[in-house]
């Protein structure tokens, strides 16, 4: 069995990537973000608080034959960027792409912070991470992936994210025709619940490959490309008008510059992002200063290869055989 679904940029910025999934019966549909960075299905619930929930589309567990409470079970989550939720669990059949798990753990929001309450586009995520970093206690649940993957024709899954189109997330199979170039194969660390991988080099424009490794994870979750300052600089030395602002928290640039391609390698092929995946937008609505793709991972602890590098790809997450592949697109 194989399932399929489309994905669609959430806004001119690229800033996430939508996708429909029906939770329940008779099925309640919701857009999702799906989130390779971490491993827990939460969801805007009819326990969300009415001002939180406003303007998002809504999970009611009491409207769902289906729907079984997780007694005694609860969540919370805090990212990275500090943004946060939680509340209590159900178990309900959850259909993405055609495909219906049956009993998945949905993780019913009875809190959220201000930066999803703010964000009405997306009613929660769904976390595509390793099993390992679910956060529901007493007894950790397992991602949507983890309990379709050993009913799947193989236990994988590709993102196909596209800059203002629609792309794909494909479970159980590898659609070829989605990628230009082979696809390389790296090994998948899944330790800390993410996909971790090593690309082997970068370049900056059309140059060679270096051989200076970077280790860090594929994320869907995460807009922007983080790496260290030196590849930071390195890039924006080439970049005319370049400046940190410290507004911003990021490096901007005129938007008229035209921006070097950005390369790594990994699994033996190159994977080159072109210079306008590496623009993604005015910092305002008309302003003529640009914001970067591409900024730095410094204060973070780990190198995120964001939606900005996957769009340049055919990502394949290889549960089965804990590795990663990547296609130039
Ligand atoms: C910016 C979001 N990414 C992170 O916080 C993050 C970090 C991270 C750590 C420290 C500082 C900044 C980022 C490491 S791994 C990692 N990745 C994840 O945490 C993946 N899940 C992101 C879910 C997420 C957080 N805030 C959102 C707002 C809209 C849609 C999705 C989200």
């Amino acid at each position: 069995q194989t399932g399929s679904a489309n994905t669609n940029p959430s806004d001119s910025a690229d800033d996430e990537y939508i996708t429909s999934v029906s939770i329940g019966t008779p099925a309640q549909v919701l857009p999702l973000d799906f989130d390779t960075g971490s491993s827990d299905l939460w969801v805007f619930s009819s326990e969300t608080p009415k001002s939180s929930a406003s303007g998002h589309v809504t999970y009611s567990p009491s409207k769902s034959s289906t729907a079984k409470k997780l007694s005694g079970s609860t969540w919370s989550i805090e990212y990275g960027d500090k943004s946060s939720s939680s509340g209590d669990v159900y178990t309900d059949v959850v259909t993405i792409g055609g495909f219906s798990v049956k009993t998945q753990a949905v993780e019913s929001a009875t809190k959220v912070s201000t930066q999803f309450v703010q964000d009405t586009v997306i009613s929660g995520l769904v976390g595509l991470g390793f099993d390992i970093g679910n956060q529901v206690s007493p007894r950790p649940q397992k991602t949507w992936f983890s309990n379709a993957a050993s009913s799947l024709a193989e236990p994988l899954f590709t993102a196909d994210l596209r800059h203002q189109e629609t792309g794909s997330y494909n479970f159980g199979f590898i659609d070829t025709s989605l990628a230009k170039g082979t696809i390389g194969y790296t090994p998948a660390d899944g330790s800390e619940g993410y996909w971790g991988f090593t690309a082997t080099g970068y370049s900056v424009g059309g140059a060679k490959l270096n051989r200076n490794s970077i280790t860090g994870i594929a994320d869907t979750g995460t807009t922007l490309l983080l790496l260290p300052d030196n590849i930071v600089d390195a890039y924006y030395n080439n970049v005319e008008s370049a400046q940190y602002d410290d507004s911003q928290e990021g490096v901007v640039f005129d938007c008229d510059e035209d921006l070097p391609s950005f390369s790594f390698g990994v699994g033996g092929q190159t994977i080159t992002i072109s210079g306008d995946l590496l623009n993604l937008t005015p910092i305002e609505e008309g302003s003529s200063t640009c914001f970067g793709g591409l900024q730095s991972s410094s204060d973070i602890g780990i190198n995120i290869f964001g939606d900005v590098a996957l769009k340049a790809a055919l990502v394949v997450f290889d549960l089965g055989n804990e590795r990663l592949g990547w296609a130039q697109k």
